[in-house]
């Protein structure tokens, strides 16, 4: 390895988090460009947009199609129609989303629609965004999207006030028989004994799932007199504490509570979390409003709950399946107060999700923002931009490698190091490692590769991607020094690229904002990665700089740029020859047949 004498060495493995999945159809190779467009997030860690890749559009004058395949505020239609051709389809079956979804770039949908693994199937690789007009993503197959290369994007804040709102709405209504009331008067009748409800003042209410909604919900209730404890396994204790919840156990949250309220997502872990044996162990005369999603209840099982007495009343906004069946039980219970999923459905929630996945969705098509990327690895905004360069060096190296395999040898590991000043946690190399493997990939398959697909594409083709950070002393100013990449286990058509330990080993540094070449095997070149490349090993004697400049002068080859790296003077060099364009098979021979070249390979970038 390459170190100066000022430069301390030390060696970290880190941890490569293969998250994504995907395969991806040759079709959406041929139909996209092998540009990559951007798109940022904001995270927890940087209060600054993250970014995502996603693949750039196919036909670049062509303006993208976005489905808008569920009712979508008016200001989130003028955006998109800005940008895109905007197909409006309400209602679509199951069959017809198919069939439509092959001339879209982007779909947005509400909680009515599935975006189904067959959905991206029949997209023909066409598809590069979903957009989630709302929070849950739960009707989206995230791992078909992932595996089909395809950004998901949600509009995560807007809808929070009223979806909390809408689950104070529901609190106070069932504590006070508001529907039933309601219904009983338009009935003609005057039902004043019937009616008597409970206060909510000084009752305990059990928050469970202190995220954005729950926690506003959780501000109201307080603000109503109630006792408010909340379990949520990832929330920080201190933001709970700021308004003065206790977070608590799973099993305190219930057994305690008067009234529990549901916030988390619909997760295979939050599946039925309220369920027969739960209900057993709440406080007889429990309520219960769920404004999160109607899988995380076992409706079954509340129904016998309510027979029993055991829960007194319930509020529901949600269903396990949406819109219940006629004959629901739930819907038909005496004590349940239903509503059509409404917890988002205020004017001002409307527009303000639309604008938001608008803004995320378009900004996704172009290649710039998108607000949100569910489904994508994240790398804060400001070192993507200092990045670039190296990210652009990091696919070439990986094109470079593969191209040195020899026929037949199989790609299976892959060793990447990244030599840098700055500490392990303030390099992401998620970005550079996408690119690696597209670089890799891409030239020895049909596979479009992405940020999002990279390391489920990595993991299905059984290439594994591990990676070193050497940690240098000196200016953390540049993020990188170097990046090498080995290809461990193969042969190369260009024998000097072996290095001494064994691999295929090709090493890139970005000088003046242009990435170059300078290390094949164990020599030291330096050739920008511009155009393409030819490598030689040959005798160290004078002339050979000019004997295959002029070969390939005579064949009209622009040469970009010319290095040797050689062992020791008058023994064995590597030259690198940039070259703009490809030289013919007659150049490529006569370089073949210069006589102190010893092997030479022509590398495409
Ligand atoms: N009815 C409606 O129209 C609406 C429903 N929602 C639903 O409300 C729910 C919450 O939305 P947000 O607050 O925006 O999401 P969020 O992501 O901000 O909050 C979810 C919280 O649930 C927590 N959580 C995850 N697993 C848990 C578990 N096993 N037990 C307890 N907590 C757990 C997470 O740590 C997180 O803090 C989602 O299901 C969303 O789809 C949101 C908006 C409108
Ligand atoms: O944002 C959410 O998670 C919601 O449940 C809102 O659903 P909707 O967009 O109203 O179909």
């Amino acid at each position: 390895m390459a170190t100066s004498a000022s430069q301390t060495l030390r060696t970290t493995s880190f941890l490569k988090t293969p998250s994504l999945s995907l395969s991806s159809s040759s079709s959406s190779r041929q139909s996209l460009s092998s540009a990559f467009s951007v798109a940022l997030r904001p995270s927890r860690r940087f209060s600054k947009p993250l970014v995502v890749i996603v693949k750039a559009s196919g036909s670049l004058d062509a303006k993208p199609t976005v489905l808008v395949a569920e009712k979508l505020g008016e200001a989130g239609l003028k955006l998109l129609k800005e940008f895109a051709n905007v197909d409006c389809s309400y209602n679509l079956s199951p069959e017809e989303l198919c069939t439509k979804i092959s001339l879209c770039d982007a779909i947005i949908v509400r909680s009515g629609t599935k975006v189904s693994r067959e959905v991206f199937e029949s997209s023909g690789g066409r598809l590069k965004v979903v957009g989630r007009a709302g929070v849950g993503i739960d009707n989206v197959d995230l791992a078909a999207a992932t595996e089909h290369g395809c950004l998901v994007v949600n509009a995560p804040t807007a809808n929070t006030v009223a979806a909390a709102e809408h689950g104070i709405a529901l609190l106070a209504a069932m504590a006070r028989n508001v529907a039933q009331a309601d219904a009983s008067v338009k009935a003609g009748k005057w039902q004043r004994n019937k009616y008597v409800g409970v206060s909510l003042v000084g009752k305990t209410l059990a928050v469970m799932g202190f995220g954005k909604v729950g926690s506003e919900v959780a501000r109201r209730a307080k603000g109503l007199g109630m006792h408010v404890i909340s379990h949520d396994p990832y929330a920080p204790a201190d933001r709970a504490r700021a308004i003065g919840v206790e977070l608590v156990s799973f099993d305190q949250a219930i057994t305690t509570a008067d009234f529990i309220s549901l916030h988390m997502p619909l997760t295979p872990t939050t599946s039925k979390i309220l369920n027969d044996d739960t209900f057993a162990k709440m406080k007889k005369g429990v309520r219960i409003v769920n404004v999160a999603r109607g899988g995380v209840i076992d409706e079954d099982a509340l129904v016998r709950a309510l027979d029993a007495g055991i829960v007194a009343q319930a509020a529901l906004d949600v269903f396990t399946k949406e819109p219940p069946p006629a004959d629901n039980k739930l819907v038909l219970h005496e004590n349940v107060t239903a509503t059509p999923h409404l917890g988002a459905s205020t004017m001002e929630a409307q527009e303000g999700v639309a604008i938001e996945i608008a803004e995320a969705v378009v900004g996704a098509l172009r290649g710039e923002l998108a607000a949100t990327a569910v489904n994508a690895p994240m790398v804060p905004a400001e070192v993507l931009s200092e990045l670039k360069p190296y990210v652009i060096l990091a696919e070439k190296l990986g094109r470079l490698a593969v191209q040195l395999v020899a026929g037949g040898s199989g790609v299976k590991t892959v060793k990447v190091t990244y030599a840098s000043a700055r500490a392990p946690d303030d390099l992401d190399t998620r970005l550079l490692r996408a690119m690696i493997t597209k670089g890799i990939i891409e030239p020895i398959s049909s596979v479009f590769v992405n940020l999002v697909n990279a390391d489920f594409t990595a993991k299905q083709r059984g290439l594994r991607i591990s990676e070193e950070r050497i940690v240098l002393d000196g200016s953390p100013e540049s993020p990188l020094d170097f990046i090498q990449v080995q290809i461990a286990n193969v042969e190369s058509k260009f024998a000097s690229a072996i290095s001494e330990s064994g691999e295929i080993k090709v090493e890139g540094r970005v000088k003046d904002g242009i990435p170059h070449l300078t290390r094949v095997g164990s020599f030291e070149v330096d050739v920008s990665l511009e155009g393409s490349i030819i490598l030689c090993r040959q005798v160290d004697q004078p002339g050979m700089i000019g004997t295959v400049g002029s070969i390939l002068g005579e064949e009209n080859v622009n040469v970009s740029f010319m290095s040797v790296g050689r062992i020791a003077p008058r023994k064995q060099a590597v030259m690198a020859i940039g070259v703009d364009d490809q030289p013919s098979k007659q150049a490529l021979k006569k370089i073949g047949e210069v006589s102190a070249i010893e092997e030479f390979v022509f590398l495409k970038l």
